[in-house]
């Protein structure tokens, strides 16, 4: 069931944050899409679509895109954010200067603010504490949703009510909205999955076989639990959509851009090359770095991570991050998901 009444605004003109308003707008809402650039607005004006992003994706005529960001989110009951993580903090202070204190807040970001080591709903906590918030993540391929292939996401959240109005201005026949109460959870495996979709972007690239490419993606959902788990993530989110799901998507899709950006490495090109010719946010980048720093920090097992990182920041060679991987020294080699104690 959609709410019509439901004012809701996107900030954010990429591709997620473009087909989350759209979504909404084809469910009856009042739907905004907020972006910076004045040049993108012309565009989708005068077109009806986003074309730098989802080119031949029409937009429904309850859209309202817009750069001003008062008009996008003055009385609005839910606001998205779709911007990648190393803007959300500035974008998010200044939306709510023209928000309405009731109006509930939802991360759609994938990714860790640098430095902090913050998750985005820690950002939201703390710059609105009043606020209702919500967290989105799940195997949600944007490109695909464009397409209108069925898809499943995931809302997290403590407020009951929040997840129930995210489910009603988002749900439909075509993207099925679950609930999870693991905010934590729910949003690191969105961040730390894009780590292992450039492991598995080189791995394609290198041809490597279906029994490599199912170690991979098993190896990640283990090295990704340990860490959440020390954290203090809920264990049981990641056998979820959010968890797995997501992993088997980036890990397996070209349109995921963390995957790209793991093809071209393995192609040998530079990870600044790779960035640049992807020319959109691949948010597993960062993460890396920061996840890197972390489990160093508190003596977290993590070849992948570690191999990954010393092929991408240290020029090492890409085989280097199978001899992490089959060879590395530990103390036991189980096949569990999580230390068992
Ligand atoms: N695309 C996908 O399939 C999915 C993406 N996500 C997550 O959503 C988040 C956004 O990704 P996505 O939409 O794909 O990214 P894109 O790369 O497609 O677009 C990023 C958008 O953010 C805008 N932006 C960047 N920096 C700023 C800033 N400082 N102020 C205002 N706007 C800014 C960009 O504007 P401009 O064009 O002017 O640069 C652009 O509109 C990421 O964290 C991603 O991991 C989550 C699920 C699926
Ligand atoms: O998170 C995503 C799909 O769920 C999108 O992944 P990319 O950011 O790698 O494109």
């Amino acid at each position: 069931m959609t709410n019509p009444a439901a004012k809701i605004a996107v900030l954010g003109g990429g591709s997620f944050g473009t087909v989350i308003a759209n979504i909404a707008a084809q469910n009856g809402c009042d739907a905004r899409l907020w972006m910076r650039s004045e040049k993108q607005l012309e565009d989708i004006l005068e077109t009806g679509m986003n074309s730098r992003y989802l080119p031949k994706y029409e937009l429904h005529e309850n859209l309202l895109p817009t750069n001003d960001l008062a008009t996008a989110v003055h009385d609005c009951d839910v606001v998205f954010v779709a911007v990648p993580s190393k803007a959300f903090r500035v974008v998010l202070e200044d939306a709510l200067k023209y928000m309405s204190p009731s109006a509930g807040l939802v991360s759609l970001t994938k990714g860790i603010e640098p430095h902090s080591f913050h998750l985005m709903s820690e950002i939201m906590r703390e710059m609105a504490p009043k606020h209702p918030i919500a967290v989105i993540s799940g195997p949600n391929l944007a490109k695909e949703i464009a397409q209108g292939q069925l898809t499943a996401t995931v809302v997290a959240s403590k407020s009951a009510a929040l997840r129930h109005q995210v489910h009603d201005v988002l749900g439909s026949p075509r993207f099925r909205v679950y609930a999870n109460p693991d905010i934590y959870g729910v949003e690191l495996a969105g961040a730390l999955k894009n780590i292992y979709a450039i492991v598995s972007g080189m791995a394609g690239a290198l041809g490597m076989g279906e029994n490599t490419r199912a170690m991979l993606m098993t190896r990640s959902l283990a090295e990704m639990s340990r860490f959440a788990v020390k954290m203090g993530a809920n264990p049981l989110t990641f056998i979820g959509l959010a968890g797995m799901g997501d992993l088997i998507v980036t890990c397996t899709s070209p349109l995921s851009r963390n995957y790209r950006v793991g093809y071209a490495i393995g192609q040998g090109y530079s990870l600044k090359q790779a960035v640049k010719q992807l020319g959109e946010t691949a948010e597993g980048v960062n993460t890396l770095r920061m996840v890197k720093e972390k489990a160093d920090e508190l003596g977290i097992d993590m070849p992948l991570v570690n191999g990954l990182y010393e092929v991408v920041h240290n020029n090492q060679n890409v085989d280097l991050i199978a001899d992490h991987l089959m060879l590395g020294e530990r103390a036991q080699d189980v096949d569990f998901m999580f230390d068992q104690e």
